[in-house]
């Protein structure tokens, strides 16, 4: 029998996603749910992982695999995200999960840059293909929704910005392409234990952690002007995420990567989303490359990578 050609029934689905990094990560109080309301901007750069779905025969359900440099750091059993896609849309649609997947993994593990729900979102799509399940796309937003606040974003890609716990997204308009160096740290950072040290952090300061006690997060207007007008300088001037003093609070070395990509000619530098990665939002590309250079001579982080955004989001290749 010959292989199957891509694009006919049962043949592999592979779908690509995007890595995020946030613009402005503004949270609010502690919600009774244990979430935290968000002013979320999302930003989508061109690091991809890869999740290609495959037949498998009935009764099989879902089974992983996973290549890339820190693929050893990825669960492959039903805890991970991709897995989890799997099961979610064959309940939706009544049949048997069946299928192999795999995770060409590039977006940094544990790193803030949303790469378990890139997987998620990615196996969604796939899924949905190669099983033929045709799920319309608010559907499948839906279930993006149930499997992490981050994962609708990872499906839609480019900017949005996110309110809720970051899963009710409005698709923002970006006038032009930003460069971006990124500093991938040593190990991860377990994203509840961050938003837990930014409540510990705001209780400690007299201030109090619940959803009375801390102001509704809004979007800032400086921001949404400069990601519209494409203007870096304007958009490395608005730049802020509430989670970096609980990130630098757990990992204080942090400071010292930050301090570096500045030295290097970063516009701006933040914690991407929960880190412990780093962002650091250059002039050009070649600035972004400088930045990245540097970053990896400063012995601050296990390696540096460049990206530009936005990027789209999943996509069938
Ligand atoms: C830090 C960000 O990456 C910024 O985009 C996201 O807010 C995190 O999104 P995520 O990884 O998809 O997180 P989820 O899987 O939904 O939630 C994991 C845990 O993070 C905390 N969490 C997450 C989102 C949110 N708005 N408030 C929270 O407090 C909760 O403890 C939750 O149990
Ligand atoms: N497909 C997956 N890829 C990577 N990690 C996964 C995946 N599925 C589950 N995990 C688990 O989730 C943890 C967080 O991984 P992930 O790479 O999604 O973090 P993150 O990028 O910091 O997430 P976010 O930015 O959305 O908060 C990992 O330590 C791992 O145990």
């Amino acid at each position: 029998m010959s292989a199957a050609v891509p694009g006919t029934p049962g043949a592999p689905v592979t779908v690509r996603v995007p890595a995020k990094v946030n613009a402005q990560l503004t949270v609010g109080g502690l919600r009774p749910d244990g979430f935290h309301d968000l002013a979320n901007v999302f930003l989508a750069v061109d690091l991809y992982d890869e999740i290609t779905a495959a037949p498998a025969p009935e009764g099989e359900g879902p089974l992983l695999t996973c290549s890339g440099p820190d693929a050893g750091r990825v669960p492959l059993d039903h805890t991970n995200l991709a897995v989890r896609a799997a099961y979610a849309l064959a309940l939706r649609h009544g049949r048997s999960p069946d299928v192999r997947l795999h995770i060409a993994k590039d977006i940094p593990v544990a790193g803030g840059m949303a790469g378990g729900s890139a997987d998620a979102a990615g196996a969604l799509l796939a899924c949905d293909t190669l099983w033929g399940t045709r799920t319309p796309r608010e559907e499948l937003l839906a279930i993006c929704a149930g499997l992490g606040s981050d994962v609708p974003f990872s499906m839609t890609g480019g900017a949005a910005l996110g309110r809720g716990r970051g899963e009710v997204l409005t698709p923002l308009e970006v006038g032009g392409t930003f460069h971006w160096a990124f500093a991938v740290a040593e190990g991860g950072l377990s994203t509840p234990a961050v938003y837990r040290e930014c409540d510990r952090l705001r209780e400690r300061h007299g201030a109090g952690a619940g959803v009375a006690d801390v102001p509704a997060p809004e979007p800032s207007a400086a921001l949404l002007d400069a990601l519209r007008a494409g203007d870096a300088d304007a958009l490395a001037a608005a730049l802020t995420n509430d989670l970096q003093p609980a990130a630098l609070s757990l990992l204080p070395g942090l400071a010292d990567t930050l301090k570096a990509g500045t030295a290097a000619g970063a516009l701006a530098a933040l914690v991407s989303g929960s880190g412990p990665t780093c962002a650091f939002l250059a002039a050009d590309a070649a600035s972004a490359t400088a930045v990245a250079r540097e970053l990896r001579l400063s012995g601050t982080c296990r390696t540096a990578r460049t990206a530009t955004g936005p990027a789209p989001g999943a996509a069938v290749r």
